[in-house]
């Protein structure tokens, strides 16, 4: 059972030589095949997880946040691979949904001995996303936390990126189509979430099951900007979802027409921009390493 890790240097402040020496250390213990590859470059988790695949590995793992989890996720997806998952990047908000511990002694054991479930993934276009795709606010704010996250680690991060996006943003008008039922929106936000947490642990979709073949989403509509400074830090804890101006929906196909060209965010990388966008549910497509006594 040959297991190949994935590390991404630059994830979460970059403690990669530590995490890489308690790997060897820990694997080597068990006298348990497995291999290192560390990423050179943006997207490269996603080629290495694909050639792995070629390779045979039954088991790719995700050393680092939930954009290397979103390249790996790319590059099995469709294979019988299963993800693991050691979290060692800033917001780690997927693993928070399938109990995955931070700590890497604990989850190395999930990699080794854990089981496997089948959990549902979105997808736009040709992308697979595992967590929360996003447009609107909350798509701009990812654009201006990324420069941010170089200096500052966490929550904090995000919400340097939401404090510099939120005064210049201009909320947009969009068609929405859920399931076939139609609407007309002036949006601040729609987050179209498989799991329940994104941003660095802001539980935007409080009831979202990532097995459950349904996305839940949350709309939010348009909010004065006074009043959004109130409503989003409640988004950690999940009481946004008591605001007039917030609504929930569940759904499997969810599209977003534009006038405007809309940022999409999938996990935390945004893939470009569309007048036009279709989320696409695809029921248990993917399998991940979780602890043995998760519920999921
Ligand atoms: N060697 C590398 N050099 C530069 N960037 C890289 C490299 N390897 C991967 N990346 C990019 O680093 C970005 C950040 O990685 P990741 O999201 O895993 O960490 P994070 O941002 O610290 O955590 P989180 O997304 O959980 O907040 C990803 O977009 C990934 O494509």
């Amino acid at each position: 059972m040959d297991i190949l890790f994935i590390v991404n240097p630059v994830a979460g402040k970059g403690k990669c030589d530590f995490i890489i020496e308690k790997i060897k250390k820990n694997m080597d213990s068990l006298h348990i095949p497995y291999k290192i590859k560390l990423t050179t470059r943006k997207n490269e988790a996603e080629e290495i997880a694909k050639n792995a695949v070629i390779q045979g590995y039954k088991k790719i793992v995700a050393v680092g946040g939930d954009g290397t989890i979103y390249e790996v996720v790319n590059g099995i997806i469709g294979s019988d691979a299963s993800l693991g998952v050691v979290p060692t990047g800033t917001g780690n908000d997927f693993v928070k949904t399938v109990g995955i511990p931070k700590d890497l002694e604990k989850a190395l054991e999930i990699i080794i001995y854990g089981k496997t479930v089948h959990i549902d993934c979105g997808k736009v276009n040709d992308r697979h996303f595992v967590n929360v795709a996003s447009v609107g606010l909350d798509a701009e704010i990812v654009r201006g936390t990324e420069d941010i996250k170089k200096y500052i680690s966490g929550s904090w991060a995000y919400i340097g990126g939401l404090l510099k996006t939120i005064f210049s943003y201009k909320y947009k008008k969009v068609d929405m189509n859920i399931d076939g039922t139609k609407d007309h929106k002036n949006i601040t936000l729609v987050a179209v979430a498989n799991g329940k947490y994104y941003g660095g642990g802001m539980k935007i979709a409080p009831m979202a099951d990532i097995k459950d073949g349904d996305f839940q989403v949350c709309v939010v509509d348009k909010i004065s900007k006074l009043k959004l400074m109130m409503v989003f830090p409640k988004i950690f804890s999940g009481e946004h979802v008591g605001y007039d101006e917030v609504d929930i929906y569940r759904g499997k196909q969810i599209k977003i027409k534009s006038q405007e060209l809309l940022s999409i965010n999938l996990d935390g990388d945004i893939i470009g921009k569309s007048f036009n966008i279709c989320f696409e549910m695809v029921p248990k497509c993917l399998k991940v390493l979780v602890p043995q006594d998760n519920f999921i």
